[in-house]
């Protein structure tokens, strides 16, 4: 039984993109998630992608190093999530999955600015878009992006595929006996401080109603069995 969701909008920290030595992007990894994206969309599941920067760029832990303002690291950090949306969608369109990136950052000589209708449009022809440049401001993250952009692009759930299988009562990585919620409001998500998204993406995705799905990017096809239900994960909904 798939999830009762049609319109996802895939949240991928950038480290979801480097090489297992560290380098910042792998072909192979990109290959694989392309794959896991295209089984996905051949269910029927229509996908918007937001990809993060943090694999390359940080903005809040640059500038606490004193010699960078916070606004300046936050658009190198942008600018970050622009480089990895690119590769991305090169290597979406490789896998047979047609695929374009839009920027919130306008840069129109190396692809599209981000505006709503034509984004739907494409969205509604099936095709993969892939949402690079943040919110467009600084002092957000891509979390809150996604949150942002699912709801505009009346998607139904947004889906974070991250380094952990759900949603803990308190960080698996630094607590061993966690226990993993299926379900959650995000009142609880909030009051409970669960931080395996920022408290102003839960706080927006909790206006909009939208569900968030977490779940593990390491299974093998990981989102597309997210989606099916054959892999583990937590869904917070109202
Ligand atoms: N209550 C929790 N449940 C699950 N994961 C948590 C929790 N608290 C903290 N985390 C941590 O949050 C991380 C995911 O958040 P984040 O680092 O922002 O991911 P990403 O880099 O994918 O955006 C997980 O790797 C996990 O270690
Ligand atoms: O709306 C946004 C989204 C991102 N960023 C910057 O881009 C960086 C990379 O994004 P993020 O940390 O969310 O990436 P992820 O952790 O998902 O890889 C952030 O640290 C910020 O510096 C920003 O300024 N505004």
């Amino acid at each position: 039984m798939t999830m009762p969701y049609r319109r996802i909008l895939v949240k991928l920290s950038g480290e979801a993109l480097q090489a297992p030595d560290g380098f910042w992007l792998d072909a192979q990894v990109l290959t694989r998630l392309s794959q896991d994206i295209a089984r996905a969309t051949a269910a029927g599941f229509e996908i918007a992608l937001v990809i993060g920067g943090g694999n390359i760029i940080r903005g809040a832990r640059m500038s606490a190093a004193g010699w960078i303002d916070r606004p300046t690291a936050d658009s190198m950090g942008m600018l970050a999530t622009v480089m990895n949306s690119l590769a991305l969608e090169t290597a979406l369109n490789a896998n047979g999955v047609s695929a374009r990136t839009m920027s919130a950052v306008s840069m129109p000589t190396i692809c599209e600015t981000y505006a709503r209708q034509p984004a739907l449009h494409y969205l509604e022809k099936g095709q993969v878009v892939v949402l690079a440049g943040g919110t467009g401001n600084p002092f957000f993250t891509t979390d809150t992006s996604a949150v942002l952009r699912a709801a505009e692009l009346r998607c139904d759930a947004v889906l974070k595929a991250t380094q952990v299988d759900g949603v803990y009562s308190a960080d698996p990585k630094a607590h061993a006996d966690a226990k993993r919620y299926d379900r959650l409001t995000h009142d609880e998500a909030i009051a409970r401080d669960l931080k395996v998204m920022d408290t102003a993406a839960f706080a927006l995705a909790r206006d909009g109603k939208l569900p968030i799905i977490v779940g593990s990017l390491h299974a093998p096809s990981s989102i597309a069995a997210i989606l099916e239900r054959e892999a583990p994960s937590t869904v917070v909904a109202p």
